[in-house]
């Protein structure tokens, strides 16, 4: 042994002890490379310092010749659980505790009794020189009497015959075990006879009465029979551990091969040859379960193995099966690890790469579902022989609850599948774990089905991760989706929009896709539940990783819904990475998503979808263009509320030509829209509209509508819609009715539940206090900004002072600190009166209203 390979061994008896563990963990404890480590631990493999499991990965552990039930094959597998139940039967104080092995005929009964025997002592409860009595009761079923005198013995003259004292098996099994076989054959009389002896320690021979024969023996029991049909239930109830062999067709395939080399391997010890065993035949044999056992398995391989030797006794290498298939058989001899079994597995990436190419072949020139299926299914033929019922089940156990909870609950698919069809998908997806992947070519395979089912590939996916979180088995297992979906694929590839459905909180935006996907019956819409302080760019992450993975060409367009935010702003991000149509709507309801997922199960045209979205009403925005809109348009934004922006647009709407699309919009979004957009989103806007003037660096008109009150700011506002196409008369119009709207009488007008005639009063006595503070006297038409601004803050804050929710701002520098104290005292007057406070935000709008004179 080199160093490093000492290093290696000690690092995995220190560490890992008895646990099999992975070769990359072993690597980055011994800090060594996977290469490297592995021709260590070949090295010790071989040396026998290590035993290895093969499988995915290869486990291994510390070779321990005394490990308990280690020729059992299974003792770490299926037999697990029963190898430690027989410990404790044996080691209980304070002479164990007899029990009883069922099953059929030739699955390991007599075998594992007597590893159980062999343990005991081992394990020092028994001395080494205790026997291992066994009486097989079938060998004496039609004469009760000679089977009792047999096990129990008989005092001289206790029957003809009797000519002197003699002891029976039990008294030879004294201090050790006695193995009862096919115990349901033992008369009731012995049965009674048995469970006294459990109970007391003693019995009593045939025609002996008085002296009772004391004995300390462990018996095991074994039958082929159901307990209760053939046992006195008294006997039964007697005996505390009933342990439950597994059919060999039942077994794993791992131990149903070692069972198989094991057997080969015993007769290659006994007529001293080595065997070359084709693939084929060991298959045919791991497929044994006509006659279902070990022993029928083992006499099987009997016969072969002298049929072959028979042929070529004169020979060392003894080949069976077929010659056509020589290159593919295992080599099993005296030395022959019977837990390796590489070489097969060759045989099934062969198979499995060779449905590959198939199933390429057929998606490559369109072929249909069903021939698709057709092929999956000769494959799973001829792989059968790996069919484990264990690993089957748990696969279809996982599976079924993946069908229900991921494609019917959230998916709304309903498939129609008999419990075959799920058994076969479920041994599809077993496969993987028999399978070195990494031989295994699956890039091409998942990027055709990619192309041709992306929909039912994305759910496939879904469910894949809830059955295993390895990332290969989603990769590796993509082939079955075929079986799984066969009669819904084209329904579900048949939708071609993508659509999103986006809600804060655990479960909202599932649930409403999963009431609208159940509707519709088919899946129409992902959805991802956010946590609630999730930003916009966390967002979009999700939005573009399902948007990605959905394919682009000629795909009709992308429906997002989502609960809260800005909608141009939802929409510009998701812009940035998809060239589709776009729909986003804003504050979605189930309702809503409904409407829209009926109509994308329709297949209706993007634009009719888009009109139909835009009538969910007020409540619920909707964006379908790039821009602020796809139609000519003014932006009417005023600082004093939106309901002031609302009345513009009204008196625009009454007197221009409607050529241009009115769009209101409050004051911070206006802000905020300008901040981060480029120009080519105002691209169809002819000007804004406000009351304060806003510095921006976007090319774009801005007017202030207390200048258009004022010869200059007119004509200004006269050019830009003359330009954009209007009329002088219409203009005019509009002129005349914002003049009457900006005066004292058109602020009172406005006020809704306020005495008008007292907030005028309260308004130009605080405008008055700033003039008086900053000795400045204010032009008339800021006065009546000043008053508009002021008299509707007042309602606003009386109305919404709790509701509402502002960005929130600092005052940095002198001159803002200090107006920020002053008009904290001008406030204090109308706060007590009206009960609310002026918000540091609507101070600095004040700031920004005032702050060209101060
Ligand atoms: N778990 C096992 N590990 C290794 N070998 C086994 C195992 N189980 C069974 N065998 C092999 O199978 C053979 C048949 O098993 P055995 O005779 O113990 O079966 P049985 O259930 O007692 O059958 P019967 O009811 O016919 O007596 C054994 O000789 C043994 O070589």
């Amino acid at each position: 042994m080199t160093k490093s390979v000492d290093k290696v061994y000690k690092v995995i008896q220190e560490e890992y002890g008895d646990e099999w563990t992975d070769t990359k963990t072993i690597a980055d404890a011994a800090g060594l490379s996977r290469n490297v480590i592995s021709i260590y631990l070949s090295q010790l493999y071989k040396e026998g310092k290590l035993t290895k499991k093969s499988g995915r990965p290869v486990l291994w552990k510390i070779a321990k010749d005394d490990a308990p039930f280690q020729n059992l094959i299974g003792h770490s597998g299926s037999l697990k659980d029963i190898v430690k139940k027989c410990q404790e039967s044996i080691v209980y104080p304070p002479n164990g505790f007899p029990l009883i092995i069922t099953g059929p005929s030739g699955v390991g009964k007599s075998f594992l009794a007597k590893d159980i025997y062999n343990e005991a002592k081992k394990m020092k409860v028994i001395s080494d020189d205790a026997k291992f009595v066994t009486l097989n009761a079938a060998d004496y079923a039609n004469n009760p009497e000679l089977l009792s005198s047999v096990l129990f013995g008989y005092k001289k003259g206790a029957f003809t015959g009797a000519n002197e004292d003699t002891l029976g098996l039990i008294d030879q099994a004294d201090n050790g075990y006695f193995f009862l076989d096919e115990v349901h054959r033992l008369p009731k009389e012995s049965q009674e006879k048995l469970f006294s002896l459990l109970d007391l320690g003693k019995f009593y021979p045939l025609g002996e009465n008085e002296n009772a024969h004391k004995v300390n023996v462990r018996f095991i029991f074994a039958t082929t029979e159901d307990l209760d049909n053939f046992l006195l239930k008294t006997f039964v109830r007697r005996v505390p551990l009933h342990v439950s062999l597994p059919a060999f067709k039942d077994r794993p395939l791992t131990e149903r091969l070692a069972l198989i080399t094991n057997a080969f391997k015993e007769e290659a010890v006994r007529i001293d040859r080595r065997f070359y065993i084709t693939n084929k035949v060991i298959e045919e044999l791991t497929k044994n379960d006509a006659s279902g056992n070990v022993g029928a398995m083992q006499n099987e391989v009997k016969l072969l193995c002298a049929s072959a030797y028979t042929e070529n006794y004169q020979g060392k290498d003894i080949h069976i099966g077929s010659s056509s298939e020589k290159d593919n058989y295992i080599v099993i001899d005296k030395d022959t690890d019977i837990n390796d079994r590489t070489e097969s597995i060759d045989n099934e990436i062969d198979l499995i790469n060779q449905l590959h190419l198939a199933l390429k072949k057929s998606t490559s020139k369109k072929d249909t579902i069903s021939n698709q299926i057709l092929l999956l299914m000769k494959f799973l033929k001829k792989l059968d022989y790996l069919m484990d019922t264990n690993l089957i089940q748990s696969i279809s156990y996982k599976l079924k609850i993946g069908i229900e909870s991921i494609l019917n609950k959230r998916y709304g698919l309903k498939l129609q599948l008999s419990d075959a069809d799920i058994k076969q998908i479920s041994f599809g997806l077993s496969l993987y774990y028999f399978t070195d992947y990494e031989k295994v070519n699956m890039t091409e395979l998942n990027s055709d089905f990619e192309e041709l089912y992306p929909r039912t590939m994305y759910v496939y996916k879904q469910l894949l991760k809830g059955i295993s979180e390895d990332k290969d088995f989603e990769e590796f297992n993509i082939p079955w989706l075929v079986l799984l979906f066969k009669d819904k694929i084209n329904q579900i590839e048949s939708i071609q929009y993508t659509g999103i459905i986006l809600a804060h909180g655990d479960s909202t935006a599932t649930s409403i896709q999963s009431v609208v996907n159940n509707l519709c019956g088919n899946y129409i819409f992902e959805a991802f539940d956010m946590p609630i302080d999730i930003s916009i760019h966390e967002i979009n992450n999700y939005v573009q990783k399902y948007i990605r993975q959905q394919k682009d060409r000629d795909h009709k367009g992308i429906f997002v819904l989502f609960d809260m935010g800005s909608l141009t702003q939802m929409f510009s991000e998701i812009k940035k990475y998809s060239n589709c149509e776009l729909l986003v709507i804003n504050n979605v309801t189930t309702a809503t998503a409904l409407d829209v997922g009926i109509r994308i199960q329709r297949n209706d045209g993007f634009k009719e979808i888009t009109r139909a979205a835009n009538k969910f009403g007020e409540a619920c925005g909707t964006q379908y263009y790039e821009g602020l809109s796809d139609n000519s348009n003014i932006v009417v934004s005023c600082m004093s509320g939106v309901g002031l922006s609302e009345e513009i647009k009204r008196m625009m709407l009454e007197s221009l030509s409607n050529k241009f699309e009115i769009i209101t919009m409050d004051y911070k979004d206006l802000k905020q829209t300008l901040e981060n957009h480029e120009q080519k989103f105002f691209d169809k806007t002819k000007f804004v509209v406000t009351t304060t003037d806003i510095d921006t660096n976007l090319d774009i008109d801005i007017i202030n509508i207390y200048d258009i009150m004022e010869k200059d700011g007119y004509a200004r506002f006269e050019k830009l819609l003359i330009n954009s196409g209007e009329q002088k008369p219409n203009i005019e119009a509009l002129m005349n009715k914002m003049l009457k709207f900006f005066t004292i009488e058109g602020i009172k007008d406005r006020l809704q539940f306020l005495n008008p005639d007292v907030v005028i009063d309260e308004v130009q006595l605080i405008t008055q206090r700033y003039q008086e503070y900053y000795d400045i006297s204010l032009d008339g038409k800021t006065k009546l900004n000043l008053y508009m601004h002021l008299s509707l803050m007042i309602e606003r804050m009386l109305v919404n002072s709790r509701k509402q929710e502002n960005p929130s701002v600092s005052f940095e520098g002198d001159k803002e600190k200090e107006f920020y104290s002053v008009s904290k005292t001008i406030f204090k007057g109308i706060e007590l009166k009206y009960n609310f406070q002026v918000n540091d935000y609507e101070i600095s709008l004040m700031y920004q209203l005032l702050h060209f004179y101060i």
